[in-house]
């Protein structure tokens, strides 16, 4: 995944443009650089964003810009489109992807469960039927992700550059798999510190309890095992009360001066690649906090500031699908504008058509 991941992104842009995300409703395709930002600073990479395709009963749906989105309601069935893959000039990139999604979900799966037997309760009377709709399945989206080096030599300069700024993810959970970049460093903010996070095992026999390990198959790094990492997401921790918190997290992008590894040798800087897969429960499915009763039992301590990450403009709304529909709207904004013309979000959040706001004001 990650070797097909640098191909796509080492073609020209023009090639890497036919597949814009411009031209998809629902959010998905190629993002060039500086079109996103996080913490109110631009983030510097590119991505791919695709989801799962449902079957849709207008096969041109989100490929044609002409067609009407705005009958489309609840919002959320805007989502619901397909992928735009770049079928004429890398054709594995579909296979891979898909192949490479259907297995990370069956992890999520079972990471989800255990969530459940933590808090001593049934995964099936918990939490499947937000996953396991019966017209619906996890609305699960993938993000290939290339980051470029930070070019700055000058010690003056900041020493560090936002790949994605310090933030936690709106989802379910995230497995996330990462390259070895010389450079750039996924971190964790955890007791207090930014605390790099490894992209492999140095030692094959070393467990680390917070990473899945698994073996790769990349035949650019076979003889070592890398990790996917699991951050969890803003609904686990809205959904266990604050037992489970969401992991705050970042990307920097180290410059040469600061990179040990790139100053005492003469390997040339490379962009830093990984792969997120963002977990999450049916679009139709509604989260919020489990009953308190059901986990009196257990005996904890939810920290003071809990919910210091969350955004306070940001917070969660209970339909997964709307709450999902905004996050991806605020962090794509030409899109929205673009194909919602009849949309518009609140400060808090909420989605309402345009001409509804006029009869709210006028009922006001
Ligand atoms: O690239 C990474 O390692 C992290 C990406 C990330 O946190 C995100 O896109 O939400
Ligand atoms: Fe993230």
């Amino acid at each position: 995944m990650l070797d097909e991941t640098r191909s796509f992104f080492r073609r020209p842009l023009d090639d890497k443009m036919r597949i814009s995300y411009e031209n998809s409703p629902s959010f998905r395709g190629f993002m060039k650089l500086g079109v996103e930002n996080t913490s109110g600073k631009l983030d510097y990479r590119e991505q791919v964003e695709y989801a799962v395709e449902y079957n849709l009963k207008n096969k041109d749906k989100d490929n044609s810009s002409a067609y009407q989105h705005n009958k489309s309601f609840p919002v959320y069935e805007r989502l619901k489109g397909r992928n735009p893959w770049p079928d004429d000039i890398q054709p594995t990139l579909k296979s891979t992807t898909t192949k490479y999604s259907t297995e990370v979900c069956a992890i999520a799966d079972v990471i989800r469960d255990s969530l459940c037997l933590a808090l001593k309760l049934d995964p099936k009377d918990t939490l499947h039927d937000k996953f396991f709709h019966p017209t619906e399945v996890p609305h699960w989206v993938i993000k290939l992700i290339s980051y470029p080096p930070n070019e700055s030599e000058s010690e003056s300069e900041k020493s560090t550059q936002q790949g994605v700024g310090e933030h936690t993810d709106t989802n379910f959970l995230t497995l996330l798999a990462q390259d070895s970049s010389t450079d750039g460093v996924l971190q964790a903010f955890s007791q207090g510190e930014w605390i790099d996070v490894p992209s492999s095992s140095i030692d094959d026999d070393d467990t680390n309890g917070d990473s899945t390990k698994c073996s790769s198959s990349s035949s650019s790094s076979s003889s070592s095992s890398r990790y996917l990492i699991c951050n969890l997401g803003e609904q686990v921790q809205t959904w266990s009360n604050g037992y489970f918190l969401a992991t705050p997290h970042r990307v920097i992008m180290r410059t040469s001066s600061s990179s040990s590894f790139a100053t005492t040798s003469n390997i040339p800087r490379t962009p830093r690649t990984s792969v997120a897969l963002f977990y999450n429960p049916s679009l139709a499915a509604t989260m919020g906090p489990l009953d308190s009763n059901k986990i009196s039992n257990l005996s904890w301590e939810r920290p003071q500031d809990y919910q210091q990450w969350q955004r306070p403009n940001n917070l969660m709304i209970p339909s997964v699908g709307d709450n999902t529909f905004k996050s991806l709207a605020r962090s794509h904004p030409k899109v929205f504008a673009r194909h919602h013309k009849d949309l518009k979000i609140l400060d808090d959040g909420r989605i309402i058509k345009r001409r509804d706001q006029s009869t709210n004001l006028a009922r006001s």
